[in-house]
């Protein structure tokens, strides 16, 4: 008897309090998603995005990406047939419910910094201003130290570092001026943590994180936005265009590289982080944010991992 009006009272509770609860709350929820889902269409539609590296990879996939959100783009690269190639592609996607633009190619190399000065301002000529700045282009290193010319070393911090922050400097004026816009740094896990074998690859990854996380602080009070985006292995020609010690391609695909996420999927990351106008993200696999989680809070354990990595390397490589 006690126990059916006690279950009486709890059924009760659940279709007067708990049910009532959860759609209330599934409700808000849902209203938060699609307030926000707006709120970002609204931020990307009709915006001018500059994206480097737009031959390929992520690069490539983030201009369809920002195509197909209605956004005004300049493509950039240092193949003028590849950006053609890639302006026809996004042309002939009919989008019927985004009102999409005709992209601009832009051409100069990176690395070149004086090119990248006029690159910036063939930019502004033609498109006014710029929203978003998305700084993908990039390029990987396999080498150890010893053996690494330093002009090598030089190569990877102009493409991924001194080129990235040279657009970023000629860029940023204009963006003070009108008081609005959004600096994209495409990094990786390892701007975060170091492993052996990728000395240029990681120092240049790291300095990327310092500089774009001092612009955030320094460009706050101009309202301009700054999103460092750290993603683990992506399915891309990353590894084969990786250059080595004496400089040459590596030319391989790695396996790591061939089973990452889909460039397409990190994206679709990129474009929702842009939107949401967050800080930072991370893009990987629970190792590599493990190894991110290691690294600051029990670096000695993390460094000898990393030791026992490297021993292991070279014992397969017969070194
Ligand atoms: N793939 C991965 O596993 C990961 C990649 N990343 C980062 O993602 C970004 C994009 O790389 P991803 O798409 O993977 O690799 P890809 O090699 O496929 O693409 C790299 C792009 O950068 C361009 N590029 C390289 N050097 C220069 C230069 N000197 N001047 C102008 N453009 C240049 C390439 O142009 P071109 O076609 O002319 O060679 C290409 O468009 C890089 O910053 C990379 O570090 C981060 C984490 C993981
Ligand atoms: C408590 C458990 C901790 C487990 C952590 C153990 C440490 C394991 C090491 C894992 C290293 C992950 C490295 C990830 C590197 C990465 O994702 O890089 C992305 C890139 O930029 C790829 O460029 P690359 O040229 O190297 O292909």
């Amino acid at each position: 008897m006690w126990k059916t009006v006690q279950k009486g009272k709890l059924m009760d509770f659940t279709s007067t309090v708990i049910i009532p609860l959860l759609f209330g709350s599934l409700g808000i929820f849902a209203l938060f998603r699609l307030l926000q889902w707006m709120r970002m269409r609204a931020y990307l539609q009709e915006a001018v995005v500059v994206i480097t590296g737009a031959t390929s990879g992520l690069g490539k996939e983030c201009a369809k990406a920002f195509h197909a959100a209605g956004s005004k783009l300049v493509l950039c690269g240092r193949d003028s047939e590849k950006l053609k190639e890639l302006v026809q592609e996004l042309c002939a996607v009919k989008n019927h419910r985004k009102n999409t633009h005709e992209p601009h190619p832009v051409v100069f190399d990176l690395s070149d910094t004086k090119t990248v000065v006029n690159a910036a301002e063939e930019i502004l000529k033609a498109l006014g201003h710029v929203d978003i700045l998305i700084n993908n282009a990039g390029i990987s290193f396999r080498g150890t130290i010893v053996d690494t010319g330093l002009d090598v070393d030089k190569k990877v911090m102009e493409t991924n570092y001194f080129g990235p922050i040279a657009l970023t400097k000629a860029l940023l004026p204009s963006m003070i001026k009108r008081r609005q816009g959004h600096i994209v740094a495409i990094s990786s896990v390892q701007g975060k943590i170091s492993i052996p074998f990728r000395s240029a690859y990681a120092a240049s990854k790291h300095a990327t994180q310092a500089f774009f996380d001092c612009l955030r602080a320094e460009v706050e009070q101009y309202d301009i936005e700054v999103t460092v985006v750290s993603p683990g292995y992506i399915q891309t020609n990353l590894s084969l265009n990786a250059i080595t010690a004496d400089g040459s391609r590596y030319g391989v695909m790695d396996k790591t590289t061939a089973e990452g996420q889909t460039a397409a999927e990190v994206a679709q990351v990129v474009l929702n982080a842009v939107g949401q106008k967050k800080k930072e993200v991370l893009v990987a696999g629970l190792t590599p944010c493990l190894a991110v989680y290691l690294r600051n809070l029990c670096p000695r354990l993390f460094f000898t991992l990393m030791a026992s990595r490297a021993k292991k390397e070279r014992k397969v490589k017969g070194s």
